[in-house]
């Protein structure tokens, strides 16, 4: 559905991939996570042809997407970080955006803003960050296209609209669609993505199945010091300390996706020679 092939791209002289590839499927949820200025949102923004590669091809839904055709835009929808929403009410902002979008359903994006509670006879000048920020995701949720690109979609809501967002997002995957997540919360979206792709200096660090990393590692609070000791990654926690092991027992336990991201950068090695064996 997306496929980055040998991704070459800078601003100016600043590098900012060096030959990426990665492959993005239908019917996913990928959450996309590394540090500040990692280049997350360049390559989002490179995925929906807001920006376009130096080299190196990138494909999605079998268009360019440097070519911004109609068929291309029509199903495609990004939630940016940073965005700008024109001063008018919901109902104009349905009226004259929905036609673009063939797929949209407006009873879905009704229930959405009944559900973020947003107050919807507001102009959107009257709104706060947060609440026009509600509509924006609702809206974009309610297109239906095939990709929907979403750059850190829970900075700035509340802590209903976060669990809400987690429901409505969860709700709305089918085997057609492709849901790529950038984030900083993890906790946000731990329980959400079926898949964690990280990006580091330019390239996949990590990039696995939710249910490949619960099958390989083991996530538990251990009081065992030669558990501990031999862990792939430890830190203290309020009683004993959390570590991540080799899942040699077939444990189920729940994916820490904070503990993850955290073992994957400081002990990069240990944690691929477990998926690499
Ligand atoms: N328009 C621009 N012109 C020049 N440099 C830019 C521009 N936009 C981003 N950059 C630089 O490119 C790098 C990647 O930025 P990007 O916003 O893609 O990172 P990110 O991983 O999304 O970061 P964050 O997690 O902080 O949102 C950063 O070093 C940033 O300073």
């Amino acid at each position: 559905m997306i496929q980055i092939q040998n991704l070459h791209f800078g601003y100016r002289k600043k590098k900012i991939f060096t030959g990426l590839s990665l492959k993005l499927e239908a019917g996913h949820i990928y959450g996309l996570l590394g540090k500040n200025g990692t280049g997350k949102s360049t390559l989002l923004r490179n995925m929906a042809g807001l920006l376009f590669p130096k080299e190196g091809n990138v494909s999605v839904l079998g268009f360019n997407p440097a070519k911004r055709q109609p068929a291309f835009l029509r199903d495609i929808f990004m939630v940016p970080e940073e965005f700008f929403m024109p001063d008018m009410p919901v109902d104009y902002l349905v009226k004259y955006t929905a036609p673009f979008y063939p797929k949209f359903n407006e009873e879905q994006f009704n229930r959405y803003v009944t559900e973020f509670d947003i107050p919807r006879s507001n102009s959107m000048q009257q709104m706060s960050y947060g609440q026009k920020k509600k509509v924006l995701i609702s809206f974009g949720l309610a297109c239906n296209t095939s990709v929907l690109l979403m750059d850190e979609p829970t900075n700035g809501l509340d802590i209903m609209s976060k669990s809400q967002f987690r429901k409505v997002i969860a709700g709305c995957l089918d085997e057609n669609k492709c849901i790529v997540i950038s984030t900083h919360q993890v906790k946000d979206l731990e329980s959400l993505i079926d898949r964690v792709t990280i990006i580091d200096e330019g390239r996949i660090l990590f990039d696995q199945t939710v249910d490949n990393i619960t099958r390989k590692l083991s996530f538990h609070v251990s009081y065992d010091i030669d558990e501990i000791k031999q862990a792939l990654y430890r830190e203290p926690s309020l009683r004993g300390s959390a570590v991540i092991t080799r899942n040699t027992q077939g444990d189920e336990s729940k994916m820490d996706l904070e503990l993850l991201y955290k073992a994957i950068v400081l002990n990069g090695n240990a944690i691929e020679s477990v998926f690499n064996a």
